[in-house]
């Protein structure tokens, strides 16, 4: 099952820099862990945001749950997940 999911990060101003850095060192070793995996295949930058639009691959709507929920960014992203379908005109 493919989805589209959009990430926003908002990470706290008063986060200290270095608990910030550990964190997205965490997110970044997370996630390239499931590319590698074939479950997120897709990621790209949103210019001039702090965000990402994503393609996960994954079995079910609560093995998408499980990974998004597992990011370290979690709890400060917001997060919309779109499922998708295949298109009637896609060759
Ligand atoms: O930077 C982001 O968009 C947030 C997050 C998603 C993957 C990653 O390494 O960080």
């Amino acid at each position: 099952m493919l989805f589209l999911v959009h990430m926003i990060v908002n990470i706290p101003r008063d986060l200290p820099e270095e608990q910030a850095n550990e964190i997205k060192l965490r997110e970044k070793n997370y996630s390239q862990d499931l590319q590698r995996s074939g479950k997120w295949p897709h990621i790209w930058r949103v210019v001039g945001e702090y965000a990402n639009y994503s393609i996960f691959d994954v079995e079910s709507n609560d093995e998408l749950h499980t990974l998004l929920s597992q990011l370290p960014l979690f709890p400060f992203m917001e997060i919309k997940v779109t499922p998708l379908a295949k298109h009637p005109s896609a060759i």
